[in-house]
């Protein structure tokens, strides 16, 4: 049996780290994709001798682990697929002892969260059936653009398929990309939120609900409303190429809120509102150019605002710092995006101006080192197809 499954990225558009303490915070998903590819042998085939390996193709590294040592190290695990129990300390060390015996270059030892949390979710779904998993993406790897939410949403969609838990239509055509009903979704979320918790230590779920259920959402406190964006929100992505670790970064601002409550309380009700006046800006309709520009000047003021708090919340970075004066000289507004300390930067793109200010402000922003691109904005979440 083989089943691919796809999960985007997201932007954050307002609200990132404050979500974590309960602020609402907006998302989209993106047009850059994580596939995961699940080639699973038939158990029977097995006879011990089985593997459960996983291709990571873009790094062009493969980890595999016989299914019996799986046995030995996890004891008997009954390979269920209904809601998700969450890996304990227990499971979560002897994952990391599981990750011993495979050669991960040190240049790419943050490999090992997503090791475990593929371990995890695959032994937890599937149990010991071999199989074979094979993983690309467009996303750039811990750079804010949800990179560990598409990696758990689309390894969990292909997992729950090939365990018969999530069902795509029967009549559906080998090759064709198929969307999952709602039940379906709300299933491989959960399990895509542990997958999430292995990597992140902390999350606040939104990166792995919005790449699931796509579009564009408000989410506090782990509800979730879908946005009806009026008019496209054009943006500019800068990767400024420096490595940061979501992980790390949202245990810092923890520790700030500990230090500071009130002064780090306040920071976090302001983004509340933020992110509660932007969602609502962003359906409003806007007919003409005169309201088109009004309403895309307020979605600045409010990301220039946001960027101002995160700064207070001690996750800009001075590469950051470098794209937002660079775009300020084209008086377009930016503000990092997902976990910050480098990663990526967003720029709003006014309608009217589109394309003559973008070639200019990117050829600027690459001549500094970084990478420019542009992405739609709230498409699609996850999907799936037989191969
Ligand atoms: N395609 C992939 N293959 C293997 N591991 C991945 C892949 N994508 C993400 N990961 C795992 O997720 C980690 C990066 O997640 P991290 O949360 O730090 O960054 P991000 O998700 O890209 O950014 P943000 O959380 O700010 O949106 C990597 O270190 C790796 O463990
Ligand atoms: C930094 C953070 O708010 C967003 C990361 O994309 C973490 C989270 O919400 O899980
Ligand atoms: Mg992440």
């Amino acid at each position: 049996m083989e089943v691919r499954a796809r999960a985007p990225g997201k932007i954050i558009l307002a609200g990132e780290h404050a979500v974590v303490h309960g602020s609402a915070a907006v998302a989209a998903a993106i047009d850059l994709y994580t596939t995961f590819s699940l080639h699973l042998l038939p158990a029977e085939d097995d006879g011990g001798a089985g593997a459960v390996e996983l291709n990571l193709r873009d790094s062009g590294l493969t980890f595999s682990w016989p299914c019996s040592r799986l046995r030995e190290a996890l004891g008997e695990v009954s390979g269920k697929a209904g809601p998700p129990t969450p890996c304990s300390p227990d499971e979560l060390a002897t994952m990391a002892k599981l990750l011993e015996g495979q050669e991960i270059p040190e240049a790419k030892i943050w490999l090992s969260t997503g090791l475990s949390a593929y371990l995890f979710l695959y032994t937890s779904i599937l149990g010991y059936r071999p199989g074979k998993a094979v993983v690309t993406s467009d996303l750039p790897i811990g750079a804010g653009l949800g990179s560990s939410a598409a990696f758990c949403v689309s390894m969990s969609g292909a997992l729950l398929t090939a365990a018969g838990a999530v069902g795509i239509g029967v009549g559906s055509a080998a090759g064709e990309w198929e969307l999952f009903g709602k039940d379906d979704l709300e299933l491989v979320n959960q399990w895509a939120f542990q997958g999430e918790k292995i990597i992140h230590g902390k999350p606040s779920g939104i990166d792995n609900s919005v790449s699931t259920f796509g579009s564009m959402i408000k989410f506090k406190k782990g509800e979730l409303t879908n946005l009806k964006s009026r008019n496209p929100v054009k943006m500019l992505i800068t990767d400024t190429r420096v490595g940061r670790n979501t992980k790390a970064l949202v245990a810092g601002v923890s520790e700030r809120a500990s230090r500071h409550p009130d002064a780090m309380a306040s920071v976090f009700h302001a983004v509340n509102s933020i992110s509660e006046e932007l969602s609502s800006i962003v359906e409003l309709p806007a007919e003409d150019e005169v309201a088109i520009t009004s309403k895309e000047d307020k979605l600045a003021e409010l990301m220039e605002m946001n960027q101002g708090l995160l700064q207070c919340m001690g996750v800009s970075h001075s590469s950051i710092e470098t794209v937002l004066r660079t775009t300020l000289k084209y008086s377009l507004v930016s503000k990092l995006t997902g976990a910050g300390g480098g990663g990526c930067v967003l720029t709003l793109i006014p309608t009217l101006s589109a394309n003559i200010i973008l070639e200019k402000v990117a050829a600027e922003l690459e001549s500094y080192g970084f990478r420019c691109f542009k992405v739609e904005v709230g498409g699609r979440g996850l999907q799936v197809c037989r191969i």
